[in-house]
């Protein structure tokens, strides 16, 4: 007997696993049409076919000691805006964080968010936040992460609607402690829940959405659908993007493999764009 009696719309989501894969994003793959098309690099990316799909934790902005503490460092948002004209809109964050943390630092600067890992799309500007139909995390699960992290000094629990994380940045040595209980949690879920390594951190959230996920969907309608991804990540969940991105015909960097540092990678979009008076673009339009 499963700890956790789903909701009919878990059940839903089960069915769907036990045939084909989850019918949650779309299958349309690119990649065939692109054979034509020379390769994305880093010395060929012509703004004006391309989108950008960017991480925001790692990526954009440097990790820091808490979720809250981060630092939108000056010039980022103009850059990003700089960009946002150069690829007729096509820019969008995908990132862990809930959509209205991103609203916060970044204000409206993207044209779209993806956030909690794909499950809450907001597609444009002033529009809705769209949420996939996955279960919540059951509440027995919060009590029991709320008692475990007031056990353990220096952890701490993040709240998102589609789950939650288990944060021991401050205590390095509870991070094996929060993932067997993490573990103990999503094991007799039958795959409907799985935990997401992050950096210092693990997230208990419902399965089936991914970023990948979101690069699809933001893919098929505009300002981004016609134009190639360049999808940019530094974590785990960010492998989907990235994967989702090469599908597409596009692109997939990562932070260190590709670019060593957050500000290595802030210090390449920059030259993307130069603003005015700054030196010519570096593999732009
Ligand atoms: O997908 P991302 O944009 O990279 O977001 C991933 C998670 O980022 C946040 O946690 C991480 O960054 C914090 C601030 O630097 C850091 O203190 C923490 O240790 C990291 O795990 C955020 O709190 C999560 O909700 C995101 O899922």
């Amino acid at each position: 007997m499963l700890p956790y009696e789903p909701s009919a719309t878990a059940w839903n989501v089960l069915r769907r696993k036990e045939g084909p894969p989850i019918v949650i994003a779309s299958t349309r793959d690119t990649s065939a049409s692109s054979g034509s098309q020379p390769r994305l690099s880093r010395d060929h990316l012509p703004l004006s076919e391309v989108a950008f799909l960017l991480d925001f934790d790692g990526t954009l902005v440097d990790i820091a000691p808490t979720p809250e503490s981060i630092v939108v460092p000056p010039g980022l948002k103009e850059t990003l805006l700089r960009l946002r004209a150069a690829c007729g809109d096509a820019l969008a964050v995908i990132t862990g964080r809930p959509v209205p943390q991103i609203d916060e630092f970044l204000g409206d600067v993207p044209f779209a968010v993806a956030g909690e890992h794909g499950i809450a799309i907001r597609h444009r500007p002033g529009g809705p936040i769209e949420r996939a139909a996955l279960p919540p995390v059951p509440g027995e699960w919060l009590r029991e992460a709320q008692d475990l992290v007031a056990s353990l000094p220096g952890t701490r629990l993040e709240r998102k609607v589609g789950g939650f994380v288990l944060h021991y940045r401050a205590a390095p040595e509870s991070g094996t402690t929060l993932r067997k209980a993490a573990e103990a949690w999503v094991a007799p879920t039958n795959g409907l829940f799985h935990v997401q390594a992050a950096k210092m951190a693990w997230e208990i959230r419902p399965a089936g959405v991914d970023k990948g996920y979101a690069v699809r969907l933001l893919m098929e309608n505009a300002p981004f659908a016609g134009r190639r991804p360049v999808f940019v990540g530094d974590d785990v969940t960010d492998e989907d993007g990235v994967k989702a991105a090469v599908s597409l015909g596009g692109l997939g960097l990562r932070i260190p493999a590709d670019f060593p540092t957050p500000a290595t990678f802030r210090a390449w979009l920059a030259s993307l764009v130069p603003a005015t008076g700054d030196a010519a673009p570096a593999g732009g339009a």
